[in-house]
């Protein structure tokens, strides 16, 4: 990689579950760590970078903070980073401002989709009311049903569940992560296509002269490492410390070791600028 970066810009796209934090009981307590923050932090002052997760992306934000990356939340159907963009590359979308005050541009192409999820939403909550452990979260544009801490021998009940809710909304399709079942809008939209529209709308398209790199753990992520194979010479990398199959080239075991890589680019662009400066 250090061969084929040489001369080109890197981007950064980082899932986050499983990739920046490691997966635990409680989706609400899966925090990153606090080196992991700065190493983010690090590797962004010196690539693009952005976060692409299932999470609603003000979740992932709440766990991240960092107001310096661009986010896209509900597995890329949730697109906000700031307006000014890396190194001053102004970004196409719409603009607005976040709380802060501060000047922001955002893509949302399943916006007419919330009030169906947020029906969807307690639908769920009342079918799975009875089937201990089931977890709803409200991933703005998607919807998650979480089966980790529900026995496995309610498993088959509760996905029925989630089929019955499914059958009333044509619209939705449902996918299934780790330990988790997803609805969804039926749009031709997934994190392959978010990583496209970030490229796009950072102004650095898919030339030769940039490498884009997306690292990631889960289904959803597939569609992100196709992008990248296929269509842009990047590289696809998936975290998983057990063999998978994968449109992903590389591997990396775990969040730790997503953590020493990232700090690893970080040295190399250190090198490569003192390098530079001193020929
Ligand atoms: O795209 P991601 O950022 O990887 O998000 C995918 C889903 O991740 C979360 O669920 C997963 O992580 C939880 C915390 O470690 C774990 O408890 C759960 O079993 C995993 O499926 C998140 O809670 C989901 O909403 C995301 O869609």
């Amino acid at each position: 990689m250090v061969e084929a970066g040489k001369g080109k810009q890197l981007v950064l796209f980082l899932d986050y579950d499983g990739t920046l934090s490691p997966i635990v009981e409680d989706p609400d307590r899966a925090f990153m760590s606090d080196a992991m923050r700065t190493t983010v932090k690090e590797v962004a002052t010196h690539f693009p970078t952005a976060i692409i997760s299932g999470r609603s992306r003000d979740k992932v934000y709440e766990f991240v903070q960092l107001a310096e990356l661009f986010y896209a939340g509900s597995h890329g159907m949730d697109i906000m980073g700031p307006a000014e963009g890396y190194h001053g590359v102004k970004v196409d979308g719409t603009r607005g401002m976040d709380e802060q005050g501060n000047e922001i541009v955002f893509f949302q192409p399943a916006s007419e989709f919330l009030p169906m999820m947020n029906e969807v939403c307690k639908a769920l909550e009342q079918r799975s009311k009875n089937i201990q452990g089931a977890k709803i979260e409200h991933n703005k544009y998607c919807v998650s049903m979480h089966f980790r801490r529900v026995k496995e021998e309610n498993w088959q009940a509760l996905a029925e569940e989630v089929q019955k809710v499914l059958k009333n909304y044509p619209k939705l399709f449902l996918t299934q992560g780790r330990k988790v079942l997803e609805l969804r809008p039926s749009i031709a939209w997934d994190k392959g296509k978010a990583v496209e529209y970030l490229m796009k709308a950072l102004g650095l398209g898919f030339s030769d002269d940039v490498l884009p790199v997306y690292i990631g753990d889960d289904q959803t992520d597939e569609d992100a490492f196709k992008v990248l194979n296929e269509k842009h010479n990047g590289y696809s990398i998936l975290v998983s410390n057990v063999a998978k199959r994968t449109n992903a080239s590389f591997s990396l075991r775990d969040p730790s070791e997503v953590m020493a890589f990232l700090q690893s680019l970080v040295k190399w662009k250190l090198r490569s600028s003192l390098e530079q400066n001193s020929s």
